[in-house]
């Protein structure tokens, strides 16, 4: 979502009808109701297109030649010109178009009038985006998306992307780990976390990835996903065993690629600027995403032996997030808390995480550390996130943008058997052997190369 979208705040009997259509006009028949079934009337948007735009100071004045011409031929008075109007399409949720805009005009202008727009039409929200100099999108919401998630029936994802939740203009958000390699997610107990690493594993399983659980919650959120689990550590001691694994794995791949450039093998990694996607198919090492449910428990410590390990573990995870995408892994850390409060090296990593989704959480300070780099308004609507919405959450990126989504409901049965389904994709990482789960599934044979990307929809 570029920082122009206005997320507008729910309000009047509109907001009251909640998510479906059908159910809606069942639930309020009196209403009226456009050929959409939603209520948003295209006929009403195109009779007050003129005047309301015209109201909400969204128009420029006439140029002299139109002047001119609308004096000659009928002398009626000479209006102020609206943006011109491209054609109205219906969506499942309300209406989009999109709008020229007139000489002088900016989207921050249409965005700033987005509130006026959605009176003066009585929908939902109202959002707006660029689409390319002197075009916006005004995308018309017709009822709360959020309150019962509906995901789109065809979203655009591909190799590596999840389609994991929907935003509150109606629109996907779309877990993309090459372009964002790696997140943190933070949220209170019960708020909605785990329904939302279930949505990624589920949507990643049929993947030719390799999926890798640190769960120090003795393995109770990612043991029902064992058979399609590369490999899973359930207390600190284990995961003490496997992040060293991953790094060696990580310093393998980087020798790869600098076999394959021609560079000295002395060279320091970071100067290597070429990533496994540079590398030929047929020898290009599969993705690793690394899931960390509650990271916490990695950072606290009982004793001086515990306190080196945690040291340890917390320089290897900081690197994996440094260097890991190149590589092809990528992390995926949740938590209920992640301040500077854990330890030593908890905002480094933290920093490295650019990726930030926040659940309810219990104070401001915990709202911040995951969205306080992001946007001060960011954090204010994570803080006002209700308990009786579960899976409601803000999600940010470092570039400003922010967005209100909710995950749709999943249950763990359903996760748990595509889990089961997709088994036989595990992908033949022999470093991770000694840390693959106990069940009954058998890993693929041959090497651990990924085929062609597929498309994953949701
Ligand atoms: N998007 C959603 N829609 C409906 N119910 C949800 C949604 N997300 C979570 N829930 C429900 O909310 C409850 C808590 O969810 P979840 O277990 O994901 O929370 P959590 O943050 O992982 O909690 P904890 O940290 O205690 O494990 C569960 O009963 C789950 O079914």
């Amino acid at each position: 979502m570029t920082d122009l979208t206005t997320l507008l705040e729910v309000g009047g009997p509109v907001a009251a009808l909640g998510g479906g259509a059908a159910y809606a006009r069942a639930k309020h028949p009196g209403v009226y109701w456009s050929t959409v079934g939603l209520p948003i009337s295209t006929a009403r948007l195109l009779s007050s297109y003129s005047s309301v735009m015209e109201a909400c100071g969204l128009t420029v004045a006439p140029s002299r030649l139109r002047m001119l011409a609308v004096k000659a031929t009928n002398r009626r008075e000479v209006r102020p010109v609206p943006p011109r109007r491209g054609i109205i399409r219906p969506t499942s949720t309300g209406l989009r178009l999109r709008l020229r805009l007139a000489p002088g005009q900016e989207p921050a202008d249409v965005a700033a009038s987005a509130e006026r727009l959605r009176h003066a039409w009585g929908v939902h929200a109202v959002y707006v985006s660029t689409v390319k100099p002197g075009v916006v999108e005004l995308r018309l919401v017709g009822f709360d998306v959020l309150r019962r998630v509906r995901m789109p029936r065809k979203v655009d994802a591909g190799f590596l992307q999840v389609p994991v939740a929907l935003r509150e203009d109606a629109m996907p958000l779309v877990r993309d780990y090459r372009a964002v390699p790696h997140q943190l997610t933070l949220g209170a107990t019960l708020s909605g976390k785990s329904m939302y690493l279930r949505h990624l594993i589920a949507g990643l399983a049929p993947q030719p990835v390799a999926l890798v659980g640190i769960d120090c919650k003795r393995g109770v959120e990612l043991a029902p996903f064992a058979s399609r689990l590369s490999a899973l550590a359930t207390d600190p001691e284990q995961a003490a065993e496997l992040l060293p694994v991953l790094v060696k794995e990580m310093e393998d791949r980087y020798d790869l690629i600098k076999d394959r450039q021609g560079i000295a093998p002395d060279t320091p990694d970071e100067e290597i600027t070429s990533d496994i996607w540079g590398l030929p198919e047929h020898e290009r090492p599969v993705p690793v995403v690394l899931f960390v449910d509650e990271v916490a428990e990695l950072f606290l410590v009982a004793t001086r032996k515990d306190e080196e390990r945690r040291d340890e573990m917390v320089t290897q995870l900081i690197r994996l997030a440094q260097l890991g995408r190149a590589a092809g892994i990528y992390l995926e850390v949740c938590g209920q808390r992640f301040g500077a409060e854990l330890g030593k090296g908890a905002t480094m990593l933290r920093a490295q995480l650019t990726g930030r989704v926040c659940h309810r959480v219990n104070d401001e300070a915990s709202a911040k550390m995951a969205l306080g780099d992001i946007a001060p308004e960011a954090v204010s609507a994570a803080c006002a996130i209700a308990p009786e919405r579960p899976g409601l959450a803000v999600a940010g990126d470092t570039s400003g943008g922010w967005s209100r989504i909710r995950t749709p409901y999943l249950s763990l049965s359903n996760a748990a058997e595509t889990c089961r389904e997709s088994a036989h994709l595990v992908p033949d990482l022999p470093a991770l052997k000694l840390f693959r789960p106990d069940v009954a599934a058998r890993p693929v044979e041959g090497p651990a190369l990924i085929g062609e990307p597929r498309p994953a929809t949701g």
